[in-house]
């Protein structure tokens, strides 16, 4: 009976501007899937490690095997598996928990029946296994975490995701205040409409970073990290944001914005030097808040998922 173990990476969703269509990986954070063979011939959640308990074994509930389901329906394959997921992410984090939870499964399940997938054809079902997360099937979280890299979803329907290039030198810091935002609560406070005025704004921004990213120009991306849409409605959830963004300006991050959902706070650099004071900065404001912090500074990336080997 064959046996897979794959990793997938905590990802950064929506990168300020790009709501539901950018996101990036962040490396060595994230879950790891144990998928093995059976002859019970159904799909079995058997072990969660790390998670306090919190997530569902149920097979219809688990991002892993919603995932894994999703591509064994689209073969018409009936298979007996059985998966052990180590969460290394925390829960409601704002890092794409749910979603490294389901890459990393379809990376191992592949695996296991022969990689009849390309990477890039496995993001439509980990999206079904988002849908059961938090009620939005977005890909964000999930191109990114299973591609590696920064993703762009230019569209859902049919869905394309288009890998886009990372600077040399571009760290990103994670500033993860202790405590939990479902994804789901925070997509219930957006705003359903945007005004003309801030779909340009927005469209500039997102242009501006995508140009900044091919041209490795580090002011065009600064200059562009900013949301008009999630952010005002969402940065009322988290204490300390605007402080935060303010005191990383004196030690010359690029800019910051909330990675996913939030409640983590993401800050771009150039630099692992910068990352790394912009970490401290952060620890800072956290203190005088009051509330505890974990910070992590990463390159971006670029590997995504991938099989453990050994
Ligand atoms: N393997 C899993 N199976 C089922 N639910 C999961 C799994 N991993 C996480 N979740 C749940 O999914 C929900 C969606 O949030 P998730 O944890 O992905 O958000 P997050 O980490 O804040 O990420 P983001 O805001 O970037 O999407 C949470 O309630 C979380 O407990
Ligand atoms: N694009 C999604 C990401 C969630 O991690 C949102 O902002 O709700």
């Amino acid at each position: 009976m064959k046996q897979v173990t794959a990793f997938a990476p905590a990802t950064v969703a929506n990168v300020s501007c790009g709501f539901d269509i950018l996101g990036f990986a962040i490396d060595e954070l994230g879950d790891w899937v144990q998928v093995t063979q059976s002859d019970s011939g159904i799909l079995r959640v058997v072990e969660i490690q790390g998670d306090g308990g919190k997530l569902p074994l149920e097979p219809e509930k688990n991002t892993c095997s919603v995932a894994i389901q999703a591509m064994l329906d689209e073969m018409g394959l009936r298979q007996g598996l059985d998966i052990h997921l180590f969460k290394g992410l925390p829960l409601g984090s704002g890092m794409g928990s749910s979603a490294a939870s389901a890459a990393a499964a379809l990376v191992a399940a592949n695996e296991i029946l022969g990689n009849p997938f390309e990477k890039k054809d496995l993001v439509p079902f980990a999206m079904e296994a988002e849908r059961i997360a938090c009620g939005a099937a977005h890909a964000d979280n999930v191109a990114p975490s299973i591609m590696g890299g920064f993703v762009l979803i230019r569209g859902y329907d049919p869905l394309d995701v288009v890998k886009l290039p990372v600077p040399e030198g571009l760290y990103c810091t994670l500033v993860h205040p202790h405590l939990e935002l479902k994804t789901a609560d925070s997509r219930s406070v957006l705003r359903q409409q945007i005004s003309l005025k801030e779909s340009t704004v927005q469209s500039g921004n997102i242009a501006g970073l995508i140009a900044g990213l091919f041209q490795s120009d580090f002011e065009l991306i600064s200059r562009s990290l900013k949301d008009v849409i999630a952010e005002p409605s969402r940065a009322l959830l988290i204490p300390g944001f605007y402080e935060l963004r303010e005191s990383i300006r004196s030690v010359g991050a690029l800019g910051s914005g909330i990675s996913g959902s939030g409640p983590t706070i993401f800050i771009l650099s150039q630099g692992k030097e910068i990352a790394l004071q912009a970490g401290e900065a952060s620890k800072e404001v956290f203190k005088k808040i009051g509330l505890g912090v974990d910070v992590y500074v990463s390159e971006v990336n670029d590997r995504g998922a991938y099989i453990q080997t050994s």
